[in-house]
């Protein structure tokens, strides 16, 4: 099955603590693959390697064949890479479908020509708003940014990664701080964008059912290292990730 990004022996110290070690893996395009792990595994560290917030130590990193290695953050997202926090520009004093129309026009780099500008402004509002129904803030559209819950903001942090258009989808915890009642709707915008099937979605998460609900496959990671990989009911059967892992994780 044809890779969207693969690392080769990836692996990343900080003073003597190896936090990434020597993991290689190939991530299938058009799978749904989570990663988990105990506290501390490396997941968060094995995320900015693939984005570029970090350099490895030693190892490759691969998007659609190309060694991205010594790609900046900012290339990589031109590639088609999207991470979640990336997106720190939310202006919080207009309206919520405005900023993320900002954000695909941000991404096309139109010039403003008066001429031109309402043909623009149509098909990017037309954007927008299939993205606001992706991540279910439609009815949120005409609210401003600051007047929104924390779930709604994760949903529009979501929501602007969705407008860079990106091919694959790094999302980290995208429940983390939320209350029970909020994480169904964050389930559900995931499951749409999974529907959607012209991104490639690599989750990490802490709650089980969700992970073994959405995922085709798991990479399970143990002290930096890669301990295993493989579909739900392989994951949940294999003897070592039961004894490091599910076993001993109550979080
Ligand atoms: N910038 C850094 N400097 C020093 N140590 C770091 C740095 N970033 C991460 N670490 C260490 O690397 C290890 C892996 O951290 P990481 O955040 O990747 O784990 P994680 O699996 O994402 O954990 P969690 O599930 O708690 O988010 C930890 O021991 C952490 O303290």
């Amino acid at each position: 099955m044809e890779s969207i990004i693969e690392t080769k022996d990836l692996t990343i110290s900080f003073g003597g603590h190896i936090a990434v070690n020597q993991v290689s893996v190939s991530i299938p395009r058009n799978l749904f693959t989570s990663v988990i792990g105990p506290n501390g595994a490396g997941k968060t560290t094995f995320f900015n390697l693939l984005s570029g917030q970090l350099n490895p130590t030693v190892g490759k990193v691969f998007f659609k064949g190309e060694n991205i290695t010594k790609k900046s953050t900012v290339e990589r997202t031109r590639l088609g890479i999207g991470r979640s926090f990336q997106i720190t520009n939310v202006f919080p004093n207009i309206t919520v479908l405005e900023n993320v129309r900002l954000a695909i026009q941000s991404r096309e780099k139109v010039r403003f020509q008066m001429i031109r500008h309402f043909t623009y402004y149509k098909k990017f509002t037309e954007e927008a708003l299939n993205i606001l129904n992706t991540v279910l803030l439609s009815k949120r559209a005409n609210a401003l940014a600051a007047n929104l819950s924390h779930g709604e903001k994760r949903k529009l942090e979501i929501a602007m990664l969705l407008a860079l258009d990106p091919e694959l989808l790094l999302l980290d915890e995208p429940t983390a701080g939320m209350s029970l009642e909020e994480v169904p709707a964050i389930l559900e915008v995931i499951e749409n964008i999974k529907k959607e099937g012209n991104r490639t979605i690599i989750l990490i998460e802490h709650k089980m059912d969700m992970v073994l609900g959405l995922s085709d496959q798991i990479i399970v990671l143990y002290n930096g290292e890669l301990l295993a990989q493989g579909n739900p009911e392989e994951i949940m059967d294999n003897e070592t990730v039961q004894t490091a892992y599910i076993g001993g994780e109550s979080k």
